[in-house]
């Protein structure tokens, strides 16, 4: 079994109230199954001050969808890492495809961002993956490796150790069309392997990479026992206590 700790993360995107957002903050830290899967969840910006509340005293980790990378300044409706920790962040999510593709986000940006991120001590997810025309052509690999490179580009073996990827298809994002879980193992594989030769091969046997894309409780588990798949970023199957909790079961170890 490898060394690496499972970690299950869900996107709230943008769904709940700050009432919704503690509603399920709480039945998700009542139902928590086991220590064993470090768990995060990541509510919209309004709801972050309340769900830290909620989840006080708990082992579940807090995490924002996005940050600006300057710590302060002239930038109107941006939020940055230094704020995000004062409200409790644990985590931050970095370059979603959502955010690529609907808000020009960019990989020079997703650099700075997480540049941003650690410098403040929050643990950066940073999404990668591929959008079906790229895949059908035959360039997934060239795509994502380029993506992690880029992202990547002057980290230091320490802080790529903390860091987390999450590699998320683009076109299995809430489509209901997951990943074939080999599929996932030979990207995430791939990626592993790029950050050992470009950077460090120790710390990058200890970087958690999380699949994405239309994970549920009945694809979960069979993802997670991949031997690159260290968890999963949980979109859509987040929303409800149930199935999140049900994926978080599923990447318990086999008994
Ligand atoms: O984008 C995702 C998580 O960041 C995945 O979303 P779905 O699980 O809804 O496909």
């Amino acid at each position: 079994m490898s060394a690496r700790k499972k970690l299950v993360a869900g996107n709230w995107k943008l769904h709940h109230d700050r009432a919704a957002s503690v509603e399920l903050a709480k039945a998700i830290a009542a139902g928590l199954p086991s220590s064993q899967v470090e768990v995060v969840i990541a509510p919209v910006f309004t709801s972050l001050d309340v769900v830290r509340g909620a989840i006080a005293g708990t082992s579940i980790g807090l995490s924002a969808q996005d940050l600006h990378w300057d710590d302060s300044g002239a930038f109107t409706g941006e939020v940055s890492a230094p704020l995000l920790k004062d409200v409790g962040c644990t985590h931050v999510i970095i370059g979603h495809s959502e955010r690529r593709q609907l808000f020009g986000e960019t990989d020079d940006r997703v650099s700075k961002k997480l540049g941003a991120a650690l410098k403040h001590g929050l643990v950066p997810i940073v999404c990668v993956g591929e959008t079906l025309e790229e895949r059908e052509a035959g360039r997934t690999l060239e795509v994502v490796l380029g993506q992690i490179d880029a992202a990547l580009a002057g980290i230091t073996k320490d802080a790529l150790a903390g860091i987390v990827i999450a590699y998320e298809p683009v076109w299995a994002i809430g489509t209901g069309k997951v990943a074939k879980s080999s599929d996932a193992q030979e990207v995430q594989a791939a990626i592993r392997k790029r950050m050992s030769e470009r950077i460090d091969a120790g710390a990058a046997q200890k970087t958690r990479i999380l699949y994405g894309g239309s994970v549920k409780p009945d694809n979960a588990a069979e993802l997670m026992a991949q031997p690159d798949v260290d968890g999963a970023l949980v979109g859509g199957a987040s929303l409800k206590a149930a199935s999140f909790l049900a994926i978080v079961k599923g990447a318990l170890p086999a008994s």
